[in-house]
């Protein structure tokens, strides 16, 4: 196959020779001088060209094709600093090169062309669409039509765009309507309409495989259509944390190549009923609370959230709660170990191995899923009580511009784990501290009252209704646990271990002895502290306190690649200073 679509020739670009050549994975050229030496290669992967077409075109806001018989125009993937994000900003290239003849031209393209198709498996050609035009700030619409479909036009990939007219149109949608001729589904919006999409392709999914999404011991059924998604929303956290940029043209290109993210997703039960799926954030204490406020203030916009942040923050709220959780393999990796979820993760690629080792055929794919989970015994579940600021559950690191490292930041998008975010109740200023270090590059898992684990499973639950009243009178008058009260040090805190954490337990009954009202909570924030917070999931609001959070490991695929490491790249200065593409220098 190699050497079928292997092409060489001189090439011209203005009126400066070039020696192009196509191999199996890349297309090359390199300018020639007068004196028959080379300069430098610009060599673009194959799998990152976009499409090719005869003549001279360009894309504006519309196609303009110059129709000469010898040029052929090359559109490819071009990347650039994206300033402040952590990933990197995907520009269309656009190369014309001219050919001495006409038969050299049709070479080119049906060589280019079939090489695309060798080598971008998975690009799509047909995509159901939804927008919704309320979104963010309301510009879904305007986005799809002037900077999308235009580069979905040129690749070839035809849409069937559906614009919403209520909430909840497009996971009713994907639970019901015929789906066979599509190759995946584009959400225009932001987290909420990308949840939309998801529950409706998992739903869709476990009814055609005959699987109760109720039964949280059922192993779900992977998806086989992939998600796009076009940010547009005010919250895009997802896009963020998996292309690692929030930007319509980069997340369109890596839907037209093909890109494929696989992604876990963590199912939430209470009381053998499914609740919902999240991805990003399952958020009990603060995060709730937040979110319950910001509910109350729509008004203000995006300002609700800085707002509603630093009510709660003063009301110095915490909840009494038991955690149970199942632990990860601690040889595999771990939320302290300072690595990163980049682009190729190889943590991730080894657990494809393990998830779907035993064949590759999908019935099996998800039977052999099923031996791993039938295989965690509930004698590994490690079980601590105690009054929390917040516990929280990601299963990816749930990064964003202004927390650009994320919740999590070690944290992976496709290793079948969470992880599970333990702040103890602490003083107003340790909790401070905390939240402040999620905006830097400090650690903020380096804290006494805070621990971290990687678990496969959770469940919460508040105590029973007595002690709740008991607790919430103490939350009501304390000032919560000093960090040099609590009596433990920070070795055992991230320890883990279930005699570490029952002594915890225990040291934390003991300080819970009512306390004179610190001076900090009087005021605007001394209310009385509800007996319990709600859940935040991944933007909702869940009607129930006790849950069971299960991750099922990659259970969905997204048009991406993960976040790509702008230093790994290999990359120089072409034309225009600030883009770069693949350009190796002789
Ligand atoms: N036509 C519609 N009318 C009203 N709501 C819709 C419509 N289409 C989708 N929705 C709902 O709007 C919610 C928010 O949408 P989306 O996530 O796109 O925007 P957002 O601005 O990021 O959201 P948020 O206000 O939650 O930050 C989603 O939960 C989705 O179910």
């Amino acid at each position: 196959m190699e050497t079928d679509l292997r092409l060489e020739s001189s090439l011209w670009i203005g009126n400066r020779r070039y020696r192009a050549v196509l191999t199996g994975w890349y297309f090359n050229w390199t300018e020639v001088d007068k004196k028959n030496r080379d300069k430098k290669t610009i060599a673009v992967p194959v799998a990152e060209v976009v499409g090719v077409e005869e003549g001279r075109v360009e894309i504006l806001l519309q196609k303009l094709v110059e129709d000469t018989d010898k040029d052929f125009t090359v559109f490819y993937v071009k990347r650039s600093n994206s300033g402040g994000s952590s990933g990197l900003l995907w520009r269309l290239g656009r190369t014309q090169f001219s050919c001495p003849s006409r038969v050299l031209r049709d070479q080119w393209t049906k060589h280019l062309r079939t090489a695309l198709k060798t080598h971008g498996p998975l690009r799509p050609h047909r995509l159901l669409v939804f927008i919704n035009p309320f979104g963010g700030k309301r510009k879904a619409r305007k986005i799809f039509h002037s900077v999308v479909a235009p580069l979905f036009e040129l690749a070839g990939i035809s849409s069937h765009v559906i614009v919403t007219e209520r909430a909840n149109q497009a996971r009713d949608h994907l639970l019901k309507k015929d789906l066979t001729d599509f190759d995946g589904v584009v959400c225009v919006g932001g987290d909420g309409m990308f949840s939309e999409v998801l529950h409706g392709l998992i739903g869709r999914t476990q009814q055609e495989a005959g699987l109760c999404e109720n039964d949280p011991t059922v192993t779900l059924h992977p998806c086989p259509l992939h998600i796009g998604i076009i940010p547009a929303g005010s919250t895009d956290c997802v896009c963020y944390a998996t292309v690692g940029v929030i930007d319509p043209v980069t997340s369109a290109l890596h839907i037209i190549i093909g890109d494929s993210q696989p992604l876990d997703v963590c199912s939430v039960h209470h009381a053998s009923s499914l609740v919902s799926y999240s991805v990003s954030l399952l958020g009990y204490g603060f995060y709730g609370d937040v979110l319950a406020e910001s509910e109350k203030h729509r008004w203000m916009g995006p300002l609700r959230y800085e707002y509603s942040g630093t009510m709660v923050y003063l009301s110095n709220r915490s909840y009494a709660g038991i955690v149970q959780y199942l632990p990860a393999d601690p040889l595999l990796s771990s939320p302290r170990d300072k690595t990163r979820c980049l682009s190729g993760c190889s943590v991730c690629s080894r657990s494809t191995d393990r998830l779907f080792s035993h064949s590759s055929d999908s019935g099996s794919l998800y039977s052999s899923q099923f031996s791993q989970f039938s295989s965690d015994s509930e004698g590994d579940w490690v079980s601590v009580e105690g009054r929390f600021k917040c516990v929280s559950l990601t299963c990816m690191s749930s990064s964003c511009p202004r927390s650009p490292l994320g919740l999590s930041p070690s944290a992976h998008l496709a290793d079948g784990t969470g992880d599970l975010i333990l702040v103890w109740d602490t003083h107003p200023l340790g909790f401070l501290k905390f939240l402040y270090r999620h905006t830097s590059t400090q650690d903020q898992f380096d804290l006494p009252f805070v621990e971290v684990h990687r678990v496969k499973a959770v469940r919460f639950s508040a105590p029973s209704g007595k002690e709740e009243e008991g607790y919430e009178e103490i939350g009501g008058l304390s000032g919560g646990i000093d960090e040099e009260e609590r009596g433990y040090d920070e070795t055992e805190s991230s320890s883990g271990s279930q005699q570490h954490l029952t002594e915890r337990v225990r040291g934390r009954e003991m300080t819970n002895e009512p306390k004179t009202p610190s001076p900090f909570l009087c005021g605007l924030c001394c209310s009385k502290t509800p007996a319990a917070s709600v859940w935040n999931c991944d933007g909702e609001i869940l009607p129930f306190t006790e849950i069971l959070c299960r991750i099922h490991g990659q259970l969905v695929r997204l048009y991406a690649r993960g976040i790509e490491d702008g230093a790994a790249v290999h990359s120089s200065e072409e034309s225009d200073k600030s883009e770069r593409t693949c350009i190796l220098h002789k």
